[in-house]
């Protein structure tokens, strides 16, 4: 397993190590011991599959409110998506700040997200199936998003924004400056 820090302490890249051989390849996706022995000992309860047809397809930026806040790990089956979190933590010296991480099936790359972020990402690929594990159950009374391209967050997604594919709910999302964060930096880490 490879760890690599982002630009945001709490969110962590994770490379699983492959084993090749003639046939293929094999790796532990998943694995509670190992991620503990790299300080995530977060309970995952709810396995996710997303899969977008089109290249640009933007998913977020979502997120659960307590007591249904919901960590992630997210990983590509198929194609290559750019990955995006955004702290949320009211009092967190990174509240606001976001940090982006390409995620592909070839790498085999991972992102832990933390409760106290959003979180969304943009297709690089047509035809990507994304995979995520959170740690609590959907709870829809409990969800919130953030207007992907808000330009108080000034998220680099690496496309034409006006051609992002989006859900109606993801079209009509709120403002970052009206957000109501409901995570406190102590609660979070
Ligand atoms: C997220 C979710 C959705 N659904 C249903 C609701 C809806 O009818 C349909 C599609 O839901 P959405 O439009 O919210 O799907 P999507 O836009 O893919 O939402 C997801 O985006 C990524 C970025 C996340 O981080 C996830 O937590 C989740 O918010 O699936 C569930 O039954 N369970 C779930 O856990």
């Amino acid at each position: 397993m490879i760890i690599t820090l982002t630009g945001l302490p709490a969110v962590i890249e994770l490379t699983p190590r492959r084993f090749a051989d003639s046939r293929g390849h094999f790796s532990e996706t998943y694995n509670a011991d190992t991620l503990a022995q790299h300080g995530i000992t977060t309970q995952f309860v709810q396995d996710n599959q997303s899969y977008s047809r089109d290249i640009g397809t933007v998913r977020g930026l979502h997120f659960q409110a307590p007591p249904s806040a919901q960590a992630k790990l997210v990983r590509v089956l198929q194609g290559v998506i750019w990955d995006v979190a955004v702290d949320i933590r009211k009092g967190s010296p990174t509240y606001g700040q976001w940090v982006g991480c390409e995620l592909s099936a070839e790498k085999g790359n991972q992102l832990f997200i933390p409760e106290g972020f959003l979180h969304g990402f943009v297709t690089r690929t047509a035809d990507c199936m994304v995979a995520y594990k959170c740690s609590a159950a959907y709870a829809p009374a409990t969800e919130g998003s953030v207007r992907f391209d808000d330009p108080d967050l000034a998220i680099d997604w690496g496309i034409d924004v006006q051609d992002a594919v989006l859900s109606d709910k993801d079209a009509a999302a709120p403002s970052f400056a009206g957000l109501t964060s409901p995570f406190t930096y102590r609660d979070a880490t």
